[in-house]
């Protein structure tokens, strides 16, 4: 179906050796607006690190603080024990052992895909850089066109010469901007599985930046979740959307219903079900966020008793809404077979206990 498919095992182009990179209380900022508040961090060598947060949360800017293009403020950052960057000492990008890729491929229009992947090998002797870049151009599929122009192949395949560019020199860090974003979600799916197997494959450390949570979830051994120029939590895949650190993490990874409740015996009592509750004070004001997985449609005298109010069909599964007595927005629970529900009945509503997150209430 997709055109891809197999290129990220044809060929190789040779393996870096994997650098340790390190954030010291990095703070940046341009004019009034702090683009970073203080960031620490280590990513281990070989790791793939995403950094995902909204718009505007400093992604780009760390990703650029990173590579050289951009000078910190303040703090250090550190390649293998290295200082790159800190109040006295500045490595400029070239010097940096780092690969580069954005989000708009920034191909030269005017040079053959080969002359493009062979522009960051210039310390090399003409014919070793082209047998180099021939040889990543041939690791991401695209040793037949070699000769062509950017502008004669697809966003996919450019997407490709951009890699090939950055790992030909074989840097021990990757770097890459929202690399998938350009693409139509179609292809997506397929570049983004082919990128990673390449980029195992170099060994190189990598960081990718990306707003979308699945796309982290899918190449990240570790997210960095970062918040209006913070840190707001570190961890693998699983930790942050099993363990999210509060309200605003849980609702960046899914959609969830937000239970108002009262910490009563340790327990969240809600109109839903009465859930764990550690840490937080008797009486308290909390929040169950209940994922609309987790919400289970009954038989009418089952479990809570609610009222099925809507039922949308989206092909692998259904979108329910319930109402709840005591709640005032519906329950959203999202099921693969909605066999014989109708709108209007009434219906159970089965909470699996488990899978709650409790936070205390977001501050009005
Ligand atoms: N060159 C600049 N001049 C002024 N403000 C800037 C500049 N670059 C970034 N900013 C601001 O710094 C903050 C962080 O921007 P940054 O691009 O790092 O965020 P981001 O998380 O990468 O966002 P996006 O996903 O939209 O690219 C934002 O408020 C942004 O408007």
């Amino acid at each position: 179906m997709d055109t891809v498919s197999g290129w990220g095992r044809r060929g190789t182009a040779g393996t870096s050796i994997a650098s340790a990179l390190a954030f010291e209380d990095v703070v940046h900022g341009y004019g009034p607006v702090r683009a970073l508040a203080g960031i620490s961090l280590v990513v281990a060598p070989g790791e793939v690190l995403c950094l995902l947060g909204p718009s505007g949360c400093g992604k780009t800017t760390l990703l650029r603080i990173a590579s050289g293009i951009e000078r910190p403020q303040a703090g250090r950052v550190l390649i293998d024990s290295r200082e790159v960057a800190g109040p006295s000492t500045f490595v400029p990008p070239e010097r940096r052992g780092i690969g580069l890729v954005f989000q708009d491929f920034a191909l030269f229009p005017h040079l053959s895909n080969l002359a493009n992947v062979m522009f960051g090998l210039k310390a090399l002797p003409k014919a070793d850089a082209e047998r180099a870049a021939r040889v990543a151009l041939s690791r991401v599929g695209l040793a037949d066109h070699a000769l062509d122009y950017p502008h004669t192949l697809s966003g996919g395949e450019q997407q490709r010469v951009a890699l090939a560019r950055a790992i030909a020199p074989r840097p021990s860090i990757l770097l890459m901007d929202e690399p998938f974003s350009g693409l139509d979600s179609r292809l997506r799916d397929a570049i983004r599985e082919e990128t990673l197997a390449v980029m195992r494959e170099t060994r190189a450390t990598c960081i990718v930046v990306t707003h979308d949570p699945e796309e982290a979830m899918r190449m990240a051994d570790r997210i960095v979740l970062m918040r209006e120029g913070r840190i707001a939590q570190i961890g693998t895949p699983r930790d942050l959307y099993q363990a999210p650190a509060d309200l605003d993490t849980a609702r960046f990874f899914s959609d969830v219903n937000e239970v108002p409740g009262v910490v009563q015996g340790g327990r969240l009592i809600t109109p839903v079900g009465y859930f764990a509750a550690p840490g937080l004070a008797e009486g308290a004001p909390a929040v169950a966020a209940i994922r609309p997985q987790s919400i289970l449609p009954r038989p009418a005298g089952m479990c809570v008793p609610g009222r099925l109010v809507s039922r949308r069909y989206l092909g692998e599964v259904e979108l329910l809404e319930i109402v709840v007595q005591g709640m005032e927005a519906p329950l959203k629970a999202r099921v693969r077979s909605a066999e014989g529900l109708h709108p209007g009945r009434d219906i159970g509503v089965d909470v699996t206990a488990s899978e709650v997150l409790v936070f205390a209430a977001p501050a009005a």
